[in-house]
């Protein structure tokens, strides 16, 4: 059964005028490495740690700066959110279409709630006061300046014509002029910026160079050349205490004083190699050789025709298998890892409409093998528009949680890269010393673990 809405009774919950006040017990455990009577033991400790979390229910006014806001993803998603806000339906070959925010996780999903004579009762996923999609004011830049309604009926094309001028550092300001134009001009409280512009060559990290803000900003003085769009946006993010998330796989490089997301949405394929090899290594079956090929015929998939941004795409695209390998030593010995080929190419005439083949072979019970295949043929932009929303809005509500463990003094945010948006990123961003998780289902049980957590509610067992 599902219901619209609750409020959670109890002792660890109190909702105030301002805010929602938590108390979580956070069963975890402790490993340590000991030595016991001349052998080296692993002992496993459970423990429990207090957090209290506290949540301001007060929604801002949200600005969205979309980078790339002409694209394909940038168009689609502010034309759904139209079509949602002014509740337009239209006439398909099969039945009248309603606008809907199908594919969100916020909007369109649910979470358990418990049990009512017998049957499991669910709620949706927004269970937290949060910014309505249809209240964000969007804005943002583009290379090209061609309205955003025919921007939308194009998905491929030469178009850089309206690039912004000047050295890096003018550039940079230039972007945080924007941010504070769009700001004013709005009355928005708040604002986040999402890069959905094209993928670019990876970068690496340059000791001197790139490799810490200090020598980021002193590069920009020189106008140093290796530094690409993507690090001035992020730069001026940074500048301007603005959140920023990278739905490309490049990696902008830069000191990580504000809320940081990414990278490169993960939208089909990888979404889908984020469950089947969850769930093949969780059942002790051993994936061998995973063949991802795909191809597509939009602007995105003509700009990964080129060798050096398809690179980062297949960076970002491989890793994704590997917590998943490394979970299970009884299949796997250290060091060994499945072939794993990532192959896109670019066919003009499939458009918009991804279309993604893949085969998995496994070796399972007494040396036989097991090979699967899949066809997905899907809108690249309608899978992505969703994921920007999720990741936009949930970065405004996590700015918006303070937590504090047993012991810290203050209550104080998240660490400002933000982990808690890994589900929708197919190579997620975490603070250093932190482990990457890949399956999905783990990313989304984190999730919905915190916002359970700040409703006083236990995580999500069954
Ligand atoms: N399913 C998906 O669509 C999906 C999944 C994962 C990642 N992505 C990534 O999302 C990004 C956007 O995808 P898309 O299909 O909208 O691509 P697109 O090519 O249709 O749109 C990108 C837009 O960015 C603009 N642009 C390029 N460089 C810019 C710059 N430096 N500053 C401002 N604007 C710039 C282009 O003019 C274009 O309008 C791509 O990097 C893609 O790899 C997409
Ligand atoms: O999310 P996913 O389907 O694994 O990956 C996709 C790629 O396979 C595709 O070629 C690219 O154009 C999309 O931007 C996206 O990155």
């Amino acid at each position: 059964m599902f219901i619209e809405n609750f409020k959670v009774e109890s002792p660890n919950v109190k909702y105030t005028d301002d805010e929602i006040q938590s108390v979580y017990n956070y069963e975890t455990t402790e490993l340590v490495h000991e030595n016991r009577n001349g052998t080296y033991q692993w002992v496993v400790k459970p423990k429990t740690v207090k957090y209290e979390f506290k949540t301001d229910i007060h929604v801002p006014k949200l600005g969205v700066m979309l980078v790339g806001w002409g694209g394909n993803n940038g168009s689609t998603l502010t034309g759904g959110v139209i079509a949602n806000k002014e509740g337009i339906s239209w006439a398909t070959k099969d039945k009248v279409q309603q606008a809907n925010y199908f594919g969100s996780l916020t909007q369109a999903s649910t979470i358990r709630v418990g049990s009512y004579n017998g049957e499991e009762i669910f709620a949706p996923f927004k269970s937290l006061p949060m910014v309505k999609p249809e209240d964000i004011v969007f804005g943002g830049w583009d290379i090209s300046d061609m309205n955003l309604a025919d921007a939308m009926a194009r998905a491929k094309g030469e178009r850089a014509n309206n690039v912004i001028k000047g050295t890096k550092k003018e550039q940079v300001q230039h972007i945080i002029n924007d941010i504070r134009e769009f700001k004013e001009k709005n009355k928005v409280d708040k604002v986040v910026v999402l890069w959905s512009a094209n993928t670019e060559r990876y970068s690496n990290v340059i000791v001197g160079l790139n490799d810490t803000m200090e020598n980021l900003l002193a590069s920009l003085e020189k106008n140093e050349s290796e530094i690409s769009p993507s690090t001035l946006y992020a730069i001026a993010c940074v500048l301007e205490n603005v959140p920023f998330i990278n739905g490309s796989p490049q990696t902008p490089l830069f000191q990580r004083n504000c809320l940081i997301g990414g990278d490169d949405f993960k939208s089909g394929q990888t979404k889908m190699k984020s469950v089947l090899v969850d769930f093949l290594v969780g059942a002790g079956i051993k994936p061998t050789s995973i063949v991802s090929y795909n191809h597509l015929g939009n602007n995105d998939g003509m700009n990964l025709s080129a060798p050096q941004t398809f690179r980062s795409k297949e960076i970002s695209k491989s890793n994704v298998v590997d917590d998943m390998v490394s979970s299970n030593g009884i299949l796997y010995e250290p060091g060994e890892h499945p072939d794993h080929v990532v192959v896109i190419k670019y066919v003009p005439y499939v458009g918009d409409s991804k279309r993604a083949m893949d085969e998995y072979t496994s070796e399972i019970f007494m040396g036989g093998k097991n090979t699967i295949a899949l066809h997905n043929t899907c809108e690249d932009s309608l899978l992505a528009a969703p994921i920007i929303l999720d990741l936009v809005l949930l970065a405004e509500l996590s700015t918006r949680i303070q937590l504090k463990a047993e012991g810290e003094g203050k209550f104080h945010s998240f660490h400002p890269v933000a982990t808690i948006l890994s589900y929708l990123t197919k190579a997620p961003l975490v603070p250093p010393g932190t482990p990457v998780v890949n399956a999905l289902s783990k990313q989304r049980a984190m999730l919905e673990n915190i916002l359970r957590a700040c409703i006083g509610l236990a995580p999500e067992t069954t």
